[in-house]
């Protein structure tokens, strides 16, 4: 299982590769904005699958054309590498 980070851990790594992600109690969030609603089913789709592969999913709570991703390692009770590599997948899914 993967390492809980530290928050200077995970500080840095949103300031140099996830700046459109916060914490909020040890989670990794970030919100999108959709064009429209069926925009917004597809991303969770694309993201749904990336997270099959990786046996790593999100919370993703979907409202119209906002969709809110919530990553975290819940084995571990944090937020972990793995967790960093999703939020990466994300953004790149969320273009
Ligand atoms: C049994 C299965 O491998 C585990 O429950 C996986 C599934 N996906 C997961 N996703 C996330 N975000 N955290 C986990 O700890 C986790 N564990």
């Amino acid at each position: 299982m993967a390492e809980l980070l530290t928050d200077d851990q995970i500080d840095l790594a949103i300031r140099d590769h996830l700046p459109q992600w916060k914490v909020v109690d040890k989670e990794l969030v970030r919100e999108v904005k959709a064009p429209a609603f069926l925009d917004g089913i597809r991303l969770v789709a694309t993201v749904a699958q990336l997270a099959e592969s990786m046996n790593h999913h999100p919370d993703i709570d979907i409202r119209y054309t906002t969709i809110t991703f919530r990553v975290t390692t819940h084995d571990a009770g944090g937020i972990t590498d793995d967790d960093l590599v999703l939020a990466r997948h994300i953004d790149t899914a969320a273009g």
